[in-house]
Parts: structure tokens; sequence; C-alpha cells
């Protein structure tokens, strides 16, 4: 049976209050840290010393969302200050293969996004050269949007290429993922759920339990 989790998104979260944030988070897998510059995506979040202090406080791992320009150039920072996880942006990155190779010899788990818009086809055959890949089920920028069900081919042409090349890359889903969408994207084969305001919109443990609840009743 596949492992799922659930990565609670900061982005919904009170940055003043970020210690208690994330202390409110410590039954999730990992924490979704949103990278912004204002170039790649119309919004601003954090840089690096920022992350570096979550990462210090954080009772789980950290799962780095770059939304960012030249990638090439930033994602091995975070890799760097210890993140579990870093995820670029196909569209971002000059050359996404080395680029995962670079954050894969440091340590991390190397990810891989794609926006709504961004053909899955020549990702397909590079699978192996990713630990996770991440597609986007809203624009990438802000929190609170609603569910893109229309992602559910793209999701499932990369479960199907995961299954037919026997790997156990994670298949993460981002956007709009709530108790009632949850379950669609375990269906077409997501593993690995980000929640923004679905879990800080609420009790975050009970969110979070409820959340793995849902996406249990259709785990593959
Ligand atoms: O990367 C992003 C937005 O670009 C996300 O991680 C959001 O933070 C998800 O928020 P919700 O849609 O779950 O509220
Ligand atoms: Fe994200």
């Amino acid at each position: 049976m596949t492992a799922q989790r659930i990565n609670p998104s900061i982005l919904s979260a009170d940055f003043v209050n970020l210690q208690a944030e994330l202390e409110a988070i410590a039954t999730a897998d990992l924490v979704h840290v949103d990278v912004m510059d204002n170039h790649f995506v119309p919004n601003l979040t954090m840089g690096p010393p920022i992350v570096e202090r979550i990462q210090a406080v954080s009772p789980v791992p950290l799962d780095v969302h770059l939304m960012i320009s030249d990638a090439d150039r930033w994602a091995p920072g975070y890799a760097e200050l210890g993140a579990y996880s870093v995820t670029f942006h196909a569209e971002a990155a000059a050359d996404p293969v080395a680029l995962a190779r670079r954050l894969r010899a440091i340590g991390a788990r190397a990810g891989i996004a794609l926006k709504p818009g961004t053909d899955p086809d020549p990702y397909l055959e590079l699978l192996p050269e990713f630990d996770q890949v991440l597609v986007m089920t809203v624009e990438p920028g802000f929190g609170g949007q609603s569910f893109m069900a229309d992602m559910m081919p793209k999701l499932r042409r990369f479960a199907e290429a995961k299954a037919r090349l026997g790997l156990d890359v994670w298949l993460q889903v981002d956007g709009g993922i709530s108790k009632d969408t949850i379950g669609i994207a375990a269906e077409a084969g997501a593993d690995t759920f980000v929640a923004g305001s679905a879990v800080y919109g609420g009790v975050p443990e009970h969110r979070i339990a409820e959340l793995r609840a849902a996406a249990a009743a259709h785990r593959h």
C-alpha cells in the first residue's frame, strides 16, 4: 500500500508567530515552505535567512517549494541549509537534470514542479532523476485558490510512468487540497498532499487528521 504524506503549507500560517504555527503541525509529515520572488510569480514571501530559522525550529522536516526564477543559481542553497526536499519549477530551470543531481549530491530530495499549463511529456522519461514531482493544481503564487481537477490526467501520466519504470518517486499535489478534493488527487495517483488554507483554517491537528483519513479512503 502506498504511503501518504500530508504537508501543511505555512503560506496560510501567521508569519508573526511562525514558531507556534510550526509546533501546531507536529503531526504532519513535512512542512511545505513556499519561496516566492515576485518575478516567477506575482507574490513575495521569504528567502534563505527565514527558511534557515524555520529549519532550526520546525518539528518536522522541510519540503521547500521554490517559485523563483533562475532556480539553477538559488536552489542548492536551500539544500545546503538542510531542507529535506527542494522542489524547483521546470519552467525556471535551464538544466533541470543537472540541478536535480546537484541537490541530491548535497543530500536533499530533488523535486520538479510543473505549472498547470506545462506539458508533462518531456519529463516522463526523466523521472529517475527526481525524488518527487509536484503537479500544481492551481496557478502558483497564492493560497486559497480552487483545486483544478483538470490536472488529474497529467497526474495519471506521471503515475503510469512511475509504475512502468518501477520507481518510488513521490507524486505531490499543491493547491486547493481539502477534505473534499484530496480523494480525487489520491485516486489519480498522488501520495503527497500540500494543504495551506485547509490546515490553518481550523485547528491544524484536527485538519491534518481529517485530510489523512480522506486520503486513506482513496489510497492505491
Ligand atoms: O504553492 C502554493 C501556492 O503557489 C501553495 O503551496 C499554497 O500555499 C497552497 O495553498 P492552499 O491552496 O492549500 O490554500
Ligand atoms: Fe507550494
